[in-house]
């Protein structure tokens, strides 16, 4: 052993040697018994285990939820607990589909405390779980494995006598030698089959034979490995309905549900965000929801995800990262520049093909499908580009901006996000182009225009009233159209102006509605953006104009060696 490389003192973990594993071809196209362990796995790993009001809420949350099957605790451990299972009992609070699960040690005084605490149930799953790893075995509880197999056949049976002498209850029996994955195998199916004889499952009345990864210290392939090697090895398997329990210590704990199922199991314990001992237990949202991105339906709800995280955060009194797959308050929420511009053409390829399966940049499911919201996907901050920029102004303003103007404003939208070193809300993002481009109207100003046209003749004529530094004229013009004869009347006035592109929609709906023009024109050869908005079209393409000028004229007056006098376009 290297005595400077801490590493050395890890023994590298070995599974089962199974060279045909068949595991890694499969698919999960079905989703598994669930069962949330939340009320007692998750429970027992708080700083301040849940109280009456707070087990009850969360009872009746992972009920809504769709759960079937709920550890509801360990009554024989806690006064709450016991209070717990009595008060859902006695108070008719559990569903008549929904089977409450209870754990004890393989203690005859606890075993029949539990009884206790489960008389008059509907349905019950009476857990009972030893430790068979070896470690365990000769470290915490002193025995051989024949006694350990010993303790588990005397709970095993006098569970059965308990069940027997109570047969208006529907019973189900459940198993778990605890630290499973670290167990030798063989003897894993010894002290289960040896269970198996006490309790005599068979096909039609199956009893649950629950193979924990207590702590997971391996690879997720292992538990694979070991649950297919298990399935196979077992006699009886059909009297059994294989369960897992995975803990997260290796941060692979969905990845091991995951590939344990494709092996052959048939039910996973977990819990909501995966609480739970240390690095907790496999987060049960996760897995469902990555089997419903592959098409799998999981049978459980979580399509309001946001309220229901609050309700579990209030219960277990522990927050839900932000970046907690599914659900954190920012895994819908692109920053970068270039994930905000493919998520915008990913949208708006959907809005155009709404028929078609989900295929949106970046964003792996549809955040409408757990309850959120488009609005909060793109937010804007200094790593943002003009794609979100844009998005926000759209989605939140109905300012669709062209292209070109697109790029030019967010150089404005990047100074204040630099400068501030924050994020800039959409608000933020609409005032800054209000300054920009719609509060141009100095020192060049339109006051108002009259138009008038000869029947039959395409051409239009213009009286404009404009202010120029301080002083008011009237200018003429006469075009194809309105805004070529505004263009027209400027260049008589001696403001030679060309438009180089143009873009106008309508903003809003109803009464509120109006338009809004985006003109790109060329001034002493430099192209330059303008924005007007009014009720009505003509208007507010020339206020385009307008606004473009004097953005013209603010560029030059900040330039060196520009006087006051350059102040208008002239030629
Ligand atoms: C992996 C898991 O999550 S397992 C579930 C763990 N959850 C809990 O422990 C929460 C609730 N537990 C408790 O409140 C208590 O442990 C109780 C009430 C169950 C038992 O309390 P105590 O009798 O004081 O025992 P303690 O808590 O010290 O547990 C250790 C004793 O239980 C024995 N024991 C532990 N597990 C088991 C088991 N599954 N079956 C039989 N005996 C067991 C140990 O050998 C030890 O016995 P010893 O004192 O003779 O050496
Ligand atoms: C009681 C058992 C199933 C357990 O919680 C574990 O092994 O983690």
């Amino acid at each position: 052993m290297m005595l400077d490389n801490p590493a050395s003192k890890y023994q590298p973990f070995v599974a089962v040697d199974l060279p045909d594993r068949q595991w890694p071809s499969r698919r999960i196209e079905s989703p598994p018994q669930w069962c949330s362990v939340d009320l007692r796995d998750g429970n027992q790993a708080l700083i301040d285990p849940m109280d009456l009001e707070r087990k009850q809420r969360l009872f009746d949350l992972l009920v809504k939820v769709g759960f079937k099957q709920i550890e509801v605790g360990f009554p024989s451990a806690s006064q709450t607990d016991f209070d717990f299972v009595r008060s859902l009992i006695e108070e008719d609070k559990i569903p008549d589909d929904v089977s409450i699960q209870v754990l004890t040690q393989a203690r005859p005084p606890l075993i029949d405390r539990t009884f206790e605490a489960l008389e008059g149930a509907k349905n019950a799953i009476v857990h009972v779980y030893n430790a068979t790893d070896p470690m365990f075995r000769r470290v915490v509880f002193g025995v051989d494995k024949a006694e350990c197999v010993q303790i588990a056949v005397e709970a095993t049976t006098r569970i059965r006598q308990r069940m027997e002498a109570a047969p208006a209850t529907q019973w189900t029996f459940q198993y778990s030698p605890e630290l499973f994955t670290t167990t030798e195998m063989d003897f894993a199916v010894e002290i289960v089959e040896a269970v198996m004889g006490a309790f005599e499952p068979t096909p039609e009345q199956r009893m649950i034979v629950n193979l924990p990864a207590t702590v997971e210290v391996a690879p997720p392939n292992n538990y694979a490995d070991q649950i297919e090697w298990f399935c196979r090895e077992v006699k009886n398997r059909d009297a059994l309905i294989v369960s897992v329990h995975p803990h997260n210590d290796r941060g692979t704990g969905v990845a091991a549900a995951e590939l344990t199922l494709m092996a052959g199991a048939d039910r996973v314990e977990g819990t909501l965000f995966g609480n739970g001992e240390r690095t907790g237990n496999v987060d049960i949202v996760t897995l469902a929801m990555n089997m419903y991105t592959q098409g799998v339906h999981p049978q459980l709800d979580f399509s309001n995800i946001t309220p229901l995280m609050r309700e579990v955060e209030y219960c277990n009194q522990l927050p839900v990262h932000p970046r907690h797959p599914y659900v954190g308050d920012l895994v819908f929420t692109a920053f970068s520049g270039s994930h905000q511009d493919a998520i915008k053409k990913g949208m708006a390829d959907r809005r155009a093909h709404p028929e078609a399966r989900w295929e949106v940049p970046y964003l792996p499911i549809d955040p409408m499908d757990v309850g959120r919201s488009y609005e909060a996907v793109i937010r804007v901050n200094s790593q943002s580009g003009k794609g979100g920029i844009s998005y926000l102004l759209e989605q939140e303003h109905g300012i669709e901006l062209p292209r070109r103007l697109s790029i030019e404003f967010s150089q404005v939208v990047q100074e204040v996000a630099d400068r501030t070193g924050r994020e800039i809300t959409s608000t933020m993002i609409y005032q800054a182009f209000a300054d920009e481009y719609l509060a141009r109207n100095s020192p060049f100003a339109l006051f108002g225009h009259r138009l008038s046209s000869e029947p039959d003749s395409p051409r239009v004529s213009v009286e404009a009233t404009i202010e120029e530094r301080g002083e008011r004229r009237v200018i003429q013009g006469e075009g194809n159209g309105p805004l070529a004869a505004f263009i027209k009347a400027l260049a008589a006035a001696g403001h030679d102006v060309e438009i180089i592109d143009y873009h106008e929609h309508s903003r809003g709906q109803g009464a509120d509605a109006e338009a809004i023009a985006y003109v790109e024109v060329r001034i002493d050869g430099k192209a330059v953006f303008g924005v007007g908005t009014d009720e009505s079209i003509t208007s507010a393409s020339m206020k385009g104009v307008m606004s473009a000028i004097n953005r013209y004229l603010l560029t030059q007056a900040a330039a060196p060696n520009v006087t006051a006098e350059s102040l208008a376009v002239t030629k």
